[in-house]
């Protein structure tokens, strides 16, 4: 049995938790309000952001991050992606020295344009062998439903990586590994912005054929990046590209396609934060994404059509139009 410390009790960090407790692992799962964590205690639910769901009684609460973190060998992060290093410039003194630190979060900073394990190295320290991510199709709401998932566990040290998916491998959790760090956590955040994009052609009233164009030139954009920054193609042919790419772009679980529904639907950006509490990670990412493929030459129409929907500078519209008028090419350039 290993200690994790879970940090995040949204939807997916919650959802996560349960995985690692089916495993076998005894998890600690941090939230910000005491009373939330008070609620997943003494009644292992968690009524904010999973109602309904049982957690196992193997799951403890805390709302004090040094009590989480206290003795665990994996401290596995689960919270918004643009607040994240300001999050952890305050935990970072409480991760036990030795401890692996997991990323879950599927974003890109804003400004410096980093990943959430580059976030997670310049912060703590720590070297490329102490940090992971974990990402593919897992839609919190099916994972914590205990229906059968397949994901990636990617770590530069395969051992490491090895070594998280024994540990994360359950009755319906089936984690593949991978040492494409790179091309896992641009997968992740890359499917955000496409699903916005395929959000808002649904929000329109399109059909199956304008959603699945935009996936497939969704995953062509998301490969070019993701190869112009080192990644293995074939990391964005598996379940952290295609396969996110598809759970996320085809499921009205997702806040992302959500987001974008609504704004096709005639809603502005403001409008739909106010609707909501939680993240939806691409409409930030867009811009982020955005600026890193202007940044290594990198064709990146999606992202930039998004980037400016969001931003209320085009219409949903606008960007269908702009995507069909682009001057034509070769599938493959
Ligand atoms: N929900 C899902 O199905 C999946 C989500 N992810 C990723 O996991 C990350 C977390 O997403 P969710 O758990 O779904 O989000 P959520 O919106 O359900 O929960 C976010 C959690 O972070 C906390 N939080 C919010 N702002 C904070 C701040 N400023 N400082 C500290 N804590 C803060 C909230 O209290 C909450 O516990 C995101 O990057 C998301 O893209 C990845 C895979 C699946
Ligand atoms: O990352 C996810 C599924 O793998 C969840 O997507 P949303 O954040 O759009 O809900």
């Amino acid at each position: 049995m290993n200690k994790v410390a879970v940090i995040g009790a949204g939807s997916w960090g919650t959802a996560f938790a349960i995985v690692l407790a089916d495993a076998g692992n005894e998890v600690t799962l941090w939230a910000r309000r005491e009373e939330l964590a008070q609620a997943i205690t003494t009644s292992h639910e968690n009524p904010d952001y999973l109602p309904g769901i049982e957690l196992p009684a193997t799951i403890s609460a805390t709302s004090d991050v040094a009590a989480a973190m206290a003795g665990a060998e994996v401290v596995v992060f689960a919270t918004p992606s643009q607040t994240f290093r300001e999050n952890l410039g305050q935990w970072a003194e409480h991760v036990p020295e030795k401890a692996v630190m997991v990323s879950l979060m599927k974003g890109v900073e804003l400004g410096t344009l980093e990943r959430m394990s580059e976030v997670i190295a310049e912060v703590t320290g720590a070297g490329p062998e102490r940090i992971a991510v974990i990402s593919g199709p897992n839609l919190a709401k099916e994972i914590a439903r205990r229906e059968p998932a397949a994901s990636v566990v990617a770590c530069a040290d395969e051992s490491v990586a090895k070594w998280l998916q024994d540990m994360c491998h359950g009755p319906a959790f089936r984690p593949y590994t991978s040492t494409d760090v790179v091309g896992c956590e641009l997968g992740g955040a890359y499917k955000n912005v496409v699903a916005l994009a395929v959000g808002m052609a649904v929000g329109l009233g399109f059909g199956d054929n304008t959603t699945a164009s935009v996936i497939t030139r969704g995953l062509a954009e998301t490969a070019r990046l993701a190869v112009a920054l080192g990644a293995n193609p074939l990391t964005l042919m598996g379940l952290a590209g295609l396969g996110d790419l598809v759970a996320t772009c085809s499921s009205p679980l997702s806040r992302n396609r959500t987001f974008g529904e609504k704004i096709g639907q005639g809603m502005t950006t403001e409008e739909i934060y106010a609707s909501t509490r939680q993240v939806a990670e691409g409409a930030k990412s867009c811009s982020s994404l955005r600026a890193l493929a202007e940044k290594h030459g990198v064709d990146a129409p999606i992202a930039t059509a998004v980037d400016l929907v969001v931003a209320g500078k085009i219409t949903a519209q606008d960007m269908i139009q702009a995507f069909i008028a682009r001057d034509t090419k070769a599938e493959t350039d």
